[in-house]
């Protein structure tokens, strides 16, 4: 196991804090000014993915110190610690092996002393055997009609990873097959579902984990209880129910056929499951050769990330950037603004990608962290955001550093959309970097012929300070190939930075308290007597629905 190193405790963290103190006198402006070749020097390529972060405020001193802080921290071998098998998820004593799932070498990956490869490829065989069984209509459902409807019932890692990529990935939807997806224990989100299929030509795909999760399990019984309204025979459900979990004997209680189950394993966190079996609804819904080229994009990156010098090491970069500003200027958020609108749920996904791995106060040694460890992550798709929250990002008094991603194809070419999408993705970044300087701002309002007198009064609202930080995704096209380089990316990116923080980045015991309160609750709810066991507030609040809702 890698060491655990208190990052304040090296002296490239020391040297960084001095450091930023200077840097925070500098304007990212004259750094483009004074140096002709930033661009090149602070920009990676790998394959169609240009990844430019020279829109940051670091000089040549920074990145060698955010470097020696990489080093410092070990970063190294706990790359081989990960991609080795051993047990990083120390307080779930489970090795983090979703590399695995996408290893499409012929190397072996070894956990305690076993290839793990001959058990990811029968599920994946498995994966493909049902994708060409329900694509050629093979797969019936109790009716003899082909299958129409995928309905993936899950949540967290279990859903948003599905739901984005398919988003993501529209224009390679099969012919035929409509993707649905419920999370939500909320009855709005499956009542709504069930009106858009029908139960004779739905395969109802339930994706847990644990197979214990009361969201899931709640509305895949509903989903039970609908199909059976109407196949009237038990028999019809392994036609129409399959599921994608680690627990063979809940799947089994529930009624699904173990031949019907896709297994993982627990090395696989919920939200890095997306390549495993959890990837079911994916495949179905864009092919299973589409699939295979979402896992090969990321292993492209999975080999970039463990054989790539950390100074041409995207990932790493990404790390140490984001580090950087969280660290050292007090950010305390991330946008990820994704200039395509099929990417939508990108933000979402990497927001609990980062906020559930990353959001920790406890280090290593179980000693509360004195440094801010991980962002809160949020962000909407361009040019939406623009007319929405960018007025914050230009000119409000917080800093938030942001990452805008571009296809440079689009998957519509219609007209001249395309390039006035990237004509406010390219301002945008310049816009921030640059500001506009009060006497840019005197300038323009003189030519636009504004009263002398009035020009002193609007100069302070019109002037923007820029100097904001941006990374620069430009990828040729959003492709399975792609998609999966650009979700490996941010994913190491999160692995590192919980390295150099010294936490534990996949467990998540922060969701369990909400949990166990909610299941303390139900049964107060499922009476009409007035509730004193609680605080004033939550008393007050339960009494006040039990009234509410006579
Ligand atoms: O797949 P499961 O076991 O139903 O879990 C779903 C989600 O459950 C949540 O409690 C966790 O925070 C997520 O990480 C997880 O993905």
């Amino acid at each position: 196991m890698f060491p655990s190193i208190n990052p304040t405790t090296t002296k490239s963290w020391a040297s960084l804090k001095q450091h930023a103190e200077e840097m925070k006198k500098q304007h990212m402006r004259a750094l483009f000014m004074e140096n002709r070749e930033r661009f090149s020097e602070f920009s990676l390529q790998l394959e169609d993915i240009l990844f430019d972060y020279s829109k940051n405020l670091i000089t040549e001193d920074t990145r060698q110190l955010l470097l020696d802080l990489a080093n410092e921290c070990q970063v190294a071998p706990a790359i081989k610690a990960m991609f080795g098998g051993e047990k990083i998820n120390a307080t779930e004593n489970r090795a983090v092996l979703h590399v695995a799932l996408r290893n499409t070498s012929d190397k072996p990956v070894m956990l305690d002393g076993r290839d793990v490869m001959p058990d990811v490829k029968a599920v994946l065989n498995k994966m493909d055997h049902i994708c060409r069984q329900v694509h050629s209509g093979e797969w019936k459902g109790y009716t003899g009609k082909p299958i129409r409807y995928i309905v993936n019932i899950g949540i967290g890692g279990s859903d948003l990873g599905p739901v984005m990529v398919t988003e993501a990935l529209k224009p390679y939807w099969k012919e035929g097959i409509q993707p649905h997806f419920v999370s939500n224990v909320d009855g709005t989100h499956i009542a709504e579902t069930l009106k858009l299929v029908t139960p004779d030509e739905t395969l109802f795909l339930i994706a847990s984990k644990t197979f214990t999760t009361q969201e899931t399990m709640t509305n895949a019984h509903t989903a039970r209880e609908w199909f059976l309204s109407h196949a009237h025979d038990e028999k019809f459900i392994a036609q129409h129910f399959v599921a994608l979990s680690t627990n063979e004997k809940a799947v089994t209680a529930f009624g699904i056929d173990p031949k019907n189950m896709f297994e993982f394993w627990d090395w696989v966190g919920g939200r890095y499951s997306l390549w495993s079996a959890i990837g079911l609804s994916i495949a179905l819904t864009i092919g299973f050769d589409n699939f295979a080229e979402l896992l090969q994009g990321a292993h492209i990156v999975d080999r970039h990330f463990t054989e790539t010098p950390f100074e041409q090491n995207i990932p790493v970069m990404m790390a140490l950037i984001g580090l950087w500003y969280g660290n050292f200027f007090d950010t305390a958020t991330e946008a990820i603004l994704p200039y395509d609108q099929y990417m939508h749920r990108f933000p979402a996904y990497f927001q609990q990608g980062n906020m559930e791995s990353n959001g920790k106060s406890a280090d290593r040694t179980g000693k509360p962290v004195s440094y801010e460890t991980g962002p809160i992550v949020w962000g909407e798709p361009g040019t939406n955001g623009q007319h929405a929250f960018y007025q914050l990002i230009h000119q409000g008094t917080k800093i938030v550093p942001c990452d805008f991603i571009a296809p440079a194809i689009s998957h519509n070419p219609i007209g001249d959309h395309h390039v006035k999408l990237l004509s406010n993705f390219f301002a945008q970044t310049e816009a921030l970097m640059n500001g506009k300087t009060a006497d840019e701002v005197r300038a323009e309002l003189k030519k636009a012929n504004t009263p002398e007198a009035e020009i002193e009064k609007l100069v302070p609202f019109k002037v923007f300070t820029g100097n904001r930080p941006t990374n620069s995704f430009l990828v040729k096209k959003i492709t399975p190939h792609s998609l999966g380089s650009l979700i490996a990316l941010y994913e190491h990116k999160i692995f590192v930075q919980g390295v150099i923080w010294n936490i534990y980045s996949f467990d998540q015991w922060g969701v369990e308290l909400g949990k166990q309160l909610a299941s303390k609750i139900l049964p107060e709810l499922e009476n009409n007597e007035p509730v004193a066991n609680h605080d004033a507030s939550t008393n007050g609040l339960i009494n006040a629905w039990k009234q509410m809702k006579q």
